[in-house]
């Protein structure tokens, strides 16, 4: 599968959001980071801005849900219009029930786990889901050091969707740079997440074409 690149809205110019997510529009999915202060310790934005985002965006919606409670919240994303909710295991009560749900109201099932979350804890519900979000740093904040001990989980992934013939996506978040692109796509991951990388350089849409050839290269070795 090609890989798919997300830029993070976190590091964009929330003065200027619509301007700076336009310019992005070369890229395959606009990622939205969604924050409560309570399953992270920061605060976004939530459900009208979604909806908001989703209509002027010209990238599909990933809503990333970095909050509490995401069995009753996920199809409530959905519903406003992203095209892909993805949830973390770590505040599911039934992530089960929360992927069906998603997929009956026709969004893609995501989730998502921690750096400090085994991956075996999704292995078995693997075909519940669409993608699998390996977050590469604490989730939080942008800008911070990506972390190759969570490679194992990637490669582990790739592994049993391949054994399985799954077409799972595997997204990788945090810390995804030129120097650190290769890592992530030799483990496994198909989908790029990027924020500083692509909203601090001087040509955000360069940079997701600089990062999506580094990323092809690597996957054809
Ligand atoms: O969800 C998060 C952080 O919790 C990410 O999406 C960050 O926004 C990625 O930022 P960079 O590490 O790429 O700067």
């Amino acid at each position: 599968m090609a890989i798919q690149m997300a830029p993070s809205i976190l590091s964009a110019d929330f003065a200027n959001l619509e301007r700076d997510i336009t310019t992005v529009s070369n890229a395959d999915w606009l990622h939205v980071d969604v924050m409560d202060a309570h399953f992270v310790p920061n605060l976004t934005l939530g459900l009208p801005v979604l909806e908001r985002l989703a209509e002027v965006s010209p990238l599909p919606v990933d809503a990333h849900l970095m909050i509490e409670d995401p069995d009753h919240w996920a199809p409530r994303y959905a519903e406003a219009g992203a095209t892909s909710v993805t949830f973390h295991l770590e505040a599911a009560a039934d992530p089960v029930a929360i992927a069906r749900d998603l997929r009956a109201l026709g969004a893609r099932s995501s989730v998502a786990l921690k750096p400090g979350t085994p991956v075996d804890q999704v292995l078995d519900i693997l075909t519940e889901f669409d993608m699998v979000l390996i977050m590469t740093v604490e989730p939080g904040f942008g800008g911070q050091a990506f972390m190759p001990e969570t490679m194992p989980k990637v490669t582990a992934l790739r592994e049993a969707a391949t054994a399985s013939g799954q077409a799972l996506r595997i997204e990788v978040d945090g810390g995804v740079a030129r120097d650190t692109v290769a890592t992530v796509v030799e483990a496994g991951a198909d989908v790029l997440v990027a924020g500083s990388a692509v909203f601090g350089a001087e040509d955000p849409a360069a940079e997701v074409e600089a990062l999506r050839a580094l990323a092809e290269e690597a996957s054809h070795r």
